[in-house]
């Protein structure tokens, strides 16, 4: 039997939209909808166990080369299904508080488990919100719903078993020989974990270069180090995928080369759900990437309508998530017909890849400044040439900035090797708040000997 029930304020998806309703929506009547694992991709599926893989997978790597510093370490064996157990048991439990905590402690807030489409609009204007079992009228709505890893149709097609990150993290057993397709984020993460942890990893890559969207230089030092790490085939286009009578997978190539393994990974990007949301039926158009259209306050073309996350964002990013989730949420207590709106933020949106060796970005790359006519002035420091990378005899990191000539105008910082997302966060608040190269490398202080110092080496050696 469906049930209706009218709100102020409708929610779709528990990850980033769940962080909306604080003490300031007490008044208001509120539903959320969420249809997977209460709290949405980074805290069950994405960010955060990966990061505690990977962060495993760290101390795998240094227990494997302590003997080239004088410490006799070695990885005796990895017990799998307990990291799986630590990451999962600290994780899911994260899940069903928060969700309880919204069903037995939030007087004004429904939660719905379920999937929910838009079906119009009432007579009254108000949104209709439909699932399997209840109607919910909205005056208001934030679409908050995320985005799904997809696989391209040879290997969906094809019946092979395939795994993304919704369940690679609670395999029963370590693979021994992981195949990953794709090239992104995904892939170089979980090649990390997965051979550090024990795994033989095959990447499969389409173009000539592993993590294309990054600075030219990183994509090629990166390429060359997974090159001596994992087995790679660049240029390499999937023409057939299917399940061995042993259990395992083939996966094959239009080169004629047979890839066999035991588990597959499918790591080909992540598509924007507002394509599953029935909203044609409220007016709100997708952009040519499946993206909910939205203009600088989050609010869509339907009035009442707002939407932020991946679902929405030209960033698939959880920090941008956050950010796009506190603009809506301070509009939403403005009005959507406020003449202070608060406006996102995208002028300087880092990144960083945890892999092995970490990258870092933020700004543009080389590549984008030239195409963009700007007078740049670069400089690459070796992580190898300050103190601390010398002292951990590294031979493969490095940090790149960019600059405007004359001006010394931060454009972009990309850098590869220990501690990259730390080592680069002066950038992102230099550019943040407008300081230029000259007086970002000579107005401080930089701890002498620490690994800063690459960043501080780089800026004193652009030719502004
Ligand atoms: C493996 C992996 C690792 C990542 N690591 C990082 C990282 O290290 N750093 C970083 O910044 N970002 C990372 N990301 C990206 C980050 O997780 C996302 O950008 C972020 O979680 C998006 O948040 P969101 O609120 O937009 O969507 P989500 O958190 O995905 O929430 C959307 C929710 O909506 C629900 N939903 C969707 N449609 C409906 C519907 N019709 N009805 C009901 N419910 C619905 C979904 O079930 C989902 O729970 C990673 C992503 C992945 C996949
Ligand atoms: N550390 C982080 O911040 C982090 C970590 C993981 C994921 N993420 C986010 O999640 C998003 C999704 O990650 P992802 O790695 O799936 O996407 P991605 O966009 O980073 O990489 C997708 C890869 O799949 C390849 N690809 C696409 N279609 C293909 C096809 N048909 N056949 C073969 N290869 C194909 C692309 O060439 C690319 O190498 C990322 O873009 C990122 O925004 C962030």
């Amino acid at each position: 039997m469906t049930t209706t029930q009218i709100v102020d304020l409708a929610i779709i998806g528990s990850g980033s939209g769940n962080s909306i309703p604080d003490e300031r929506f007490d008044d208001k009547s509120i539903a959320i909808f969420e249809e997977g694992v209460y709290g949405g991709t980074c805290l069950n599926v994405g960010c955060i166990p990966t990061k505690m893989f990977v962060y495993a997978a760290e101390v795998a790597e240094i227990a494997r080369h302590g003997e080239r510093y004088g410490v006799h370490t070695r990885v005796d064996s990895v017990d799998w299904p307990s990291i799986v157990d630590r990451v999962f048991g600290r994780i899911d439990p994260i899940s069903v508080g928060g969700k309880e905590y919204r069903v037995d402690r939030c007087p004004n807030i429904t939660v719905h488990a379920a999937h929910v489409e838009f079906d119009g609009r009432d007579d009254e204007g108000r949104y209709r919100l439909v699932t399997a079992d209840a109607e919910v009228l909205a005056s208001e709505v934030v679409i908050a719903a995320g985005s799904r890893a997809t696989a391209p149709p040879i290997i969906d097609q094809s019946a092979v078993r395939y795994y993304t990150n919704n369940d690679v993290m609670r395999l029963e057993r370590l693979p021994e020989h992981l195949v990953i397709v794709g090239s992104g984020y995904i892939a170089a993460e979980f090649a990390h974990v997965f051979g550090a942890l024990g795994s033989r990893v095959s990447i499969i890559a389409r173009g000539p270069a592993l993590l294309r969207k990054q600075d030219s230089d990183i994509s090629r030092r990166f390429t060359e180090v997974a090159r001596d790490t994992w087995d790679v085939h660049l240029d390499a286009q999937v023409t057939g995928a299917r399940d061995l009578p042993d259990g395992g997978v083939r996966v094959s190539l239009a080169n004629g080369t047979d890839i066999d393994g035991d588990v597959l990974l499918v790591a080909t990007g992540r598509q924007p759900n507002g394509d599953r949301l029935n909203l044609n039926s409220i007016g709100v158009p997708l952009d040519d990437q499946g993206r909910v259209v939205v203009d600088e306050h989050g609010r869509t073309d339907a009035r009442g309508v707002w939407a932020l996350g991946d679902v929405s964002s030209p960033y698939q990013l959880k920090h941008v998530a956050n950010h796009e989730e506190r603009v809506v949420q301070a509009n939403l207590l403005k009005g959507w017909d406020a003449d202070d709106l608060v406006t996102v933020d995208h002028r300087f949106v880092p990144a960083a890849v945890f892999t092995h060796p970490q990258i870092a970005s933020v700004g543009l790359t080389e590549d984008d400044a030239r195409e963009r006519g700007l007078d740049i002035t670069v400089k690459v420091q070796a992580y190898g040439d300050v103190a601390y990378g010398w002292a951990m005899e590294d031979s493969t990191g490095f940090c790149k900035i960019i600059a405007e000539r004359g001006t010394g105008r931060l454009l972009g910082c990309h850098i590869i090797g220990p501690q990259a997302p730390t080592v680069i966060q002066p950038v992102i608040q230099a550019m943040s708040f407008g300081l230029n190269a000259s007086d970002m490398a000579r107005g401080q202080y930089w701890i002498h000997p620490a690994m800063p110092e690459v960043l501080e080496n780089a800026l004193l050696g652009l030719d502004i």
